[in-house]
């Protein structure tokens, strides 16, 4: 018999369960769908646009609706002889500057048209700026220009002042860009400047964090299509939107939850998804989700966690803010990397508090000893050093404080 043999099937088509997957329709956003549609009703009116900021948590639907509102512009707008309009669509991950945003603009724009990209280093930035007024003059029209995710730029804000005034400053003259900005990180909008904020956010739309009741709406035609029938029990679909409505309001979350109680059921060759199937997917997206927020952190936020996890491992815990900080600052010592000050990695610790990771407990012992924070592990030991010893520099150290953990374990039980 072989390894692998085809399971019991639960899926019937697993894609409406996958990230990538377009729904026929939206649910539950009418309000918003209605407020955007009346932003964008102006392209084919051939009146002057203004721009639109979307925001909103992460899994909220605000790509999904501006997936859904472009491709209906995009077939609506072909009815019109005299509308000229374009789309370009850039994920704004892992660009960090307007200088990298307008070069992906370029190079998406040039893609579009069959034209050769440009390097992504090597231009001043005026240049740039200037090679994407050519490309959007040569284009002309409306063009429409998606910024997703736009948060990744931080400070680095100048296109988002440029490119609105570009026709009022004389750069383009036959285009008329209009600008779709989308963030789930409310302080970047907060901390836009004023005359950023005034032209990129004319049109504000807010995507709420869903209910129960709505997430249930969004996954059940989901759900029809994904699991053979007679599959899903009564409750799994509501339990998946209940837990996701009640952590995040996530869509995102909701639907991976299901996903995976289909898994964990096929997997067991179940021939039903039941409520238990939903909360032991729980468990173990919850689990990933802190293992991908420990592999995620710096270099100093790892030497930190080792620094908790070598108190842990002593079950010297809560462990004093400076005594922490003292071993952090050994631990950097022998890495042969540089220390930050206890400042600092109070920040980090106060990072991973909100990751789930750690505990802070706050200490007030009145005039004497004033107040202090102590630490512990909020999570098993183990599954710190299990990162610990997949991240090379560390790899040695976990080691140390496996043993160590292993030794004290020994000598309690020895004890009694
Ligand atoms: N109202 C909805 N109807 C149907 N599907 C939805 C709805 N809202 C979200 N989804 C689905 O949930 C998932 C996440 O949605 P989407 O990517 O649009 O969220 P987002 O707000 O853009 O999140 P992020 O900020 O993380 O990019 C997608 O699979 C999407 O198809």
């Amino acid at each position: 018999m072989g390894m692998f043999q085809r399971e019991r099937q639960v899926f019937a088509n697993a894609e409406p369960l996958d990230d990538s997957y377009e729904p026929e329709d939206i649910r539950e956003r009418d309000k918003e769908l209605k407020k955007y549609q009346r932003a964008l009703q102006p392209i084919i009116d051939n009146r002057p646009t203004s721009n639109i900021f979307l925001y909103g948590k992460t899994g909220t639907g605000k790509t999904v609706a501006t997936k859904f509102m472009l491709s209906h512009l995009e077939n609506d707008a072909a009815e019109y002889d005299d509308i000229d309009f374009s789309t370009v669509w850039v994920r704004c991950e892992n660009l960090t500057s307007s200088y990298q945003v307008a070069i992906a603009l370029v190079n998406e724009l040039r893609e579009n048209q069959g034209g050769d990209r440009i390097s992504t280093t090597g231009y001043s930035q005026q240049r740039v700026f200037d090679i994407l007024y050519e490309e959007l003059n040569a284009l002309g029209g409306t063009v429409v220009i998606v910024l997703d995710e736009i948060d990744n730029i931080g400070h680095s804000d100048d296109i988002l002042y440029g490119l609105p005034r570009a026709r009022s400053n004389g750069y383009v003259d036959d285009v008329r860009p209009v600008i779709v900005g989308i963030s789930n990180d409310f302080q970047f909008r907060d901390n836009l400047s004023p005359k950023v904020k005034d032209t990129l956010a004319e049109k504000e739309i807010l995507f709420p964090p869903y209910d129960a009741n709505q997430l249930r709406s969004i996954l059940e035609p989901r759900a029809d299509k994904a699991f053979h029938d007679g599959v899903l029990n009564r409750d799994v679909v509501p339990l998946c939107a209940a837990f996701a409505a009640q952590d995040s309001g996530s869509a995102r979350q909701a639907i991976r939850l299901l996903r995976e109680a289909g898994e964990l059921a096929q997997s067991a060759d179940s021939n039903t998804i039941t409520e238990e199937h939903v909360r032991d997917a729980q468990d173990e997206l919850e689990k990933n989700q802190l293992y991908e927020g420990m592999q995620e952190l710096t270099t100093q936020g790892h030497a930190v966690l080792c620094a908790l996890a070598y108190y842990q491992s002593l079950n010297k815990v809560p462990v004093r803010s400076r005594d922490l900080y003292e071993q952090y600052v050994k631990i950097c010592d022998r890495l042969d990397a540089d220390s930050v000050s206890e400042r600092r990695v109070r920040d980090h610790l106060s990072d991973m508090n909100m990751l789930g990771l750690i505990t802070v407990y706050e200490q007030n012992e009145g005039l004497a000893a004033g107040r202090y924070h102590e630490y512990e592990l909020d999570i098993p030991l183990q599954a710190v050093l299990e990162v610990l010893l997949s991240t090379t520099r560390f790899e040695e150290l976990a080691n140390i404080i496996q043993s160590t953990a292993d030794n004290h374990h020994q000598s309690g039980i020895s004890r009694y």
